[in-house]
């Protein structure tokens, strides 16, 4: 097709046109840009722009495929009139094609709408022009958005064509030299984009950079879709020239509409801006709107490219202007017979080039001027906006300003009311100890500490009074010294990289920690613990009979402690020469708040080093003999309660505290462990170790104070001892005469009496067994008399050991306690044990029909007494002993004849000298007695 207008004296300057009409997708924007350049022409002409001339334009249909595009271009190579220049192509295929070709005809080709990067090259397409700017002019736009939201982790997708992977290659390249901009994944595809989706989604890309036709457009975003790659945390940055409401324009998706709208709602367009902002009257004498209302009423909508493709004409009509007014010869190459060889003419082709470089006007799409090959231009920045694409911001490169106020512009819409970030932001937090928690432990401990002083003091100040000295004010002082070194121990544990920045200082105090604990540990509980040694040391040598121990005397003590002491130091400085102590930050398992894609990485700083489980072994080994060691000894000496030893008790209850808090401690740090809880493990084990610290002090101290305030902070005038004999005036005047020794006399004398009282009652108990025996053989004695004596064993046996007619075995089971004798008219119940000598006895089987449990037992009814049976209780008759046979005298029972087995046989010699054996056992306990009676005396006095 050509069109012709000519009127008289007008000569006619023809060009082509290429233009896109029946292509799919973008290809169908061609009709609107044919209708602006037709426009374009039209208007060119009537404005008598190039005096003499009129444009006339030949076009052709290139269906933005370089074959038809070659093809249309040879048709009006060879078939149309000479044309100065060529308009198009809109495709940039075809485009390089032509561009290719035109330079051996001497053509400049002026594009409106091919982008690629690649046209910009001029030793491959000298001749090539465009009144759009390539994809890449759009680089530091890109950049700029992408830096104003602080998006720094870029994910891009582009489809496998030449147009998509230069623009990327080069975008790349650009974000890589002006940019922090980190790609974290680049994936091209040919057809199907699932995998490199997948990639994107892997490299967590929240920010999406594509490059893509319209119908691979709709592939990925139903992909998107599926994988759930839309939404307030995802952006995506498209090209800006697709048709408009190109998601709908063919179903070639197993995707619905809807969801691919809800996929892409929020994706931002980048183009060129295509209207002059200001809405300026242009070199043709419209305004933007005026054009687009002029299209609209040719039937057309406003396309992306249109706008460009008249600015496009216009340029053509200004140079042909200049050429004109210039009086350029043969500008039109119809006036010549030389129209074939004219597009050989260098000149001309140059002459253009030349006056191109140098255009500058106002068309519809804005100012335009020429940089080689493109046009520069401002790129707008647009957003689908529930459907509807809306401009949200301009950048003009010139300015390198993002105007997001910009004429038109729409605040941007986030689909979660804020910024998207680029990528799950992840944060390393290094936990610290609370600051309030630090605050409190560092407070009670410098209050431990400054109890510490006081309780220093105190015991400084009254180390010569009696009742102090008695308690070994210097192992007091000791556990003093060890409080405090714990205390501040505690408060050098809170301190971390916050508090203290320099990390040598850090380091070191790592070092300082473990000395503190473990030398405070030693100091204030080794003392503890030697002290109550002490009391065992002279119990445990009392108790085994010395009775004049020798005490341990302080200095010895005092070594003990000091020994404790100096295996800590030795321990502590071994490890840290060999595997010193640091500060090192430790990475906990990471939480992720989905609300504000946050990934935290707590970090805690932890002292360590190589082999930490071996050093803490060793010290919690030392540690855990030395607490079962004084646990022990507090347990042995719990009875304990000596005025020479006065704290004896409250030692005691500070051992069974410390063990317990310290087991408490170390279970608790371990099942709380080190994690994120650092501020509840910090408080745990400081509040224990300051529970068990404090409470020893006031254990030890308080009731000291107690005593010295009711005293008046003098010695008293008397002194309760263990056994509640108080001894007044005479035991001062004792005291201080004999003040050297009085501490170890007076607790000797304690012990003493202690073992003397445990001694006595001993031997009481054994003379009364004595006793008690001896009165059982003296009982056992035949007699020649009617009475006869009744003994009611432990094992239930009642027995009539003689008689003189006859011998009485009663069997009474352990039912028949409950039994009742009467032993001169008294009624009596038989109890286990009892003894019933000289008693008469009758038996009333009468009464004992009566009331079965009432018996009596008679010597006469004896005689004849037949085995009888009252309820549960059994008379057996024995076999009858003559009154006065000797054998009468030398059996009292015998075993034989008896049905018990316990029954005893015993000659009366035996019983003679068992009487005598008695009788002098009995004198000697009496005798040690006397003695024990009269130490004790001694003693005491
Ligand atoms: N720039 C829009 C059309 C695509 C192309 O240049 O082929």
């Amino acid at each position: 097709t050509a069109e012709n207008t000519t009127t008289d004296n007008i000569a006619t300057i023809y060009i082509g046109g290429l233009f896109s009409l029946n292509g799919t997708s973008f290809a169908k924007n061609g009709r609107s840009e044919l209708l602006a350049a037709q426009l374009a022409i039209q208007h060119v002409n009537e404005h008598r722009l190039i005096p003499g001339y009129n444009i006339t334009m030949f076009y052709n249909d290139t269906q933005c495929d370089p074959g038809v595009g070659a093809d249309a271009l040879f048709d009006q190579l060879y078939r149309k009139p000479p044309m100065v220049m060529l308009l198009g192509a809109a495709c940039s295929d075809v485009s390089k094609h032509i561009a290719q070709i035109l330079p051996f005809w001497n053509l400049v080709m002026l594009s409106y709408a091919s982008t690629s990067v690649a046209l910009t090259n001029r030793e491959e397409y000298p001749t090539f022009y465009r009144t759009v700017s390539p994809d890449s002019a759009h680089d530091p736009a890109k950049t700029a958005l992408l830096q104003y939201f602080k998006w720094e982790h870029v994910g891009v997708l582009f489809q496998d064509e030449e147009i998509f992977s230069a623009a990327t290659s080069k975008m790349i390249d650009y974000l890589e030299a002006y940019s922090n901009i980190t790609i974290v994944a680049a994936e091209g595809f040919v057809d199907d984009p699932t995998s490199q989706i997948a990639k994107l989604k892997e490299a967590d890309a929240r920010v999406i950079i594509g490059n893509f036709f319209e119908k691979e457009a709709r592939r990925v975003f139903c992909e998107a879709y599926k994988r759930g790659m839309y939404g307030g945390k995802y952006i995506w940055i498209l090209v800006g020239w697709y048709q408009s409401d190109w998601w709908m324009a063919d179903n070639d998706t197993d995707c619905t509409v809807e969801e691919l709208q809800d996929a892409l709602n929020g994706y931002i367009a980048v183009e060129s801006l295509n209207r002059d902002i200001q809405n300026r009257t242009t070199v043709s004498g419209l305004t933007p709107n005026q054009f687009e209302e002029l299209l609209i009423e040719h039937g057309e909508g406003l396309t992306t490219y249109a706008p460009q493709t008249y600015d496009a004409v216009w340029a053509i009509g200004l140079i042909m202007k200049t050429l004109s007014e210039e009086n350029v010869t043969k500008v039109n190459r119809t006036t010549s017979s030389l129209e074939q060889a004219q597009y050989r003419n260098s000149y001309l082709r140059d002459k253009i080039k030349s006056i191109l470089s140098h255009l500058s006007f106002v068309g519809i799409s804005g100012h335009i001027t020429f940089n080689g090959a493109d046009r520069e231009s401002i790129t707008v920045f647009d957003q689908n906006q529930d459907g509807k694409m809306k401009r949200i911001a301009i950048y003009n490169p010139l300015t390198e300003y993002l105007d997001f106020n910009a004429t038109d512009c729409v605040p941007i819409l986030w689909q979660d009311g804020k910024v998207p970030r680029d990528r799950l932001l992840v944060i390393e937090e290094i936990v610290h100890i609370d600051g309030i928690a630090f605050t409190c432990i560092t407070l009670m401990s410098i209050g431990g500490v400054l109890i510490s002083i006081l309780f220093l003091l105190f015991n400084l100040r009254y180390r010569n009074t009696k009742f102090i000295k008695l308690s070994s004010p210097n192992l007091n002082n000791l556990v003093i010294i060890g409080s405090i070194l714990v205390y501040l121990c505690l408060i050098l544990l809170g301190l971390n990289s916050t508090i203290v920045k320099n990390t040598t200082i850090l380091t070191v105090l790592c070092s300082v920690r473990a000395f503190l604990l473990a030398a405070g540990f030693s100091l204030a509980f080794g003392s503890l613990f030697i002290k109550t040694y002490r009391v065992y040391h002279i119990f445990t040598r009392a108790a085994s009979g010395v009775l004049r121990t020798k005490m341990l005397q302080e200095s010895r003590l005092f070594l003990m402690v000091t020994c404790l002491f100096v295996f800590d130091t030795i321990v502590l400085v071994i490890w840290i020469c060999m595997d010193p102590l640091h500060m090192k930050e430790q990475i906990l398992p990471s939480t992720t708040r989905d609300e504000d894609d946050i990934l935290y990485i707590p970090i805690i700083e932890q002292c360590t080093c190589n082999r930490m489980d071996i050093w803490l072994g060793i010290l919690y080994a030392y540690k855990g003999l030395l607490l079962l060691f004084g646990a022990f000894l507090a347990w042995e000496t719990r009875k304990v309660k000596i005025e020479a030893l006065n704290d004896s008790q409250y030692i005691g209850m500070s051992v069974y505290n410390v063990m317990l808090m310290s087991i408490i401690t170390v279970i608790i740090s371990n099942v709380i462990g080190t994690g994120q809880q650092v501020t509840t493990t910090f408080l745990v084990i400081s509040t224990f170790i300051l529970i068990s610290t404090t409470n020893t002090l006031c254990l030890l101290f308080l009731p000291k104070i107690y005593a010295m305030k009711r005293t008046g902070g003098k010695d008293r005038d008397h002194v309760t001892l263990s056994t509640g004999l108080e001894v007044k005036g005479r035991t001062r005047r004792f005291l201080c005469s004999e003040r050297q020794d009085f501490r170890e006399r007076l607790f000797r004398a304690e012990v003493q009496n202690r073992a003397f009282k445990k001694e006595l009652s001993r031997l009481d108990v054994q003379i009364n067994n004595l006793e008690e025996e001896l009165e059982e053989l003296l009982s056992t004695e035949i007699s020649d008399t009617d009475e006869t004596s009744l003994l009611v064993h432990s094992d239930g046996d009642a027995r009539f050991p003689a008689s003189t007619s006859s011998e009485l075995l009663m069997d009474i089971q352990e039912t028949d306690i409950s039994n009742y004798y009467e032993i001169e008219n008294q009624r009596k119940q038989i109890a286990t044990g009892d003894k019933i000598q000289y008693v008469k006895l009758e038996l009333s089987e009468k009464d004992s029909e009566n009331d079965p449990h009432i018996f009596k037992i008679s010597k006469s009814s004896l005689k004849s007494a037949p085995v009888r049976t009252f309820d549960n209780v059994e008379y057996t008759s024995l076999p009858t002993v003559g009154n006065n046979n000797s054998n009468s005298k030398k059996r009292i029972c015998d075993k034989t004849n008896s049905h018990k087995n316990n029954t005893h046989i015993l000659s009366v010699d035996d019983h003679e000298r068992e009487m005598i054996r008695l009788r002098n056992e009995i004198l000697r306990l009496q005798k040690q007695l006397a003695e024990l009676d009269s130490c004790r005396i001694v003693y005491y006095v």
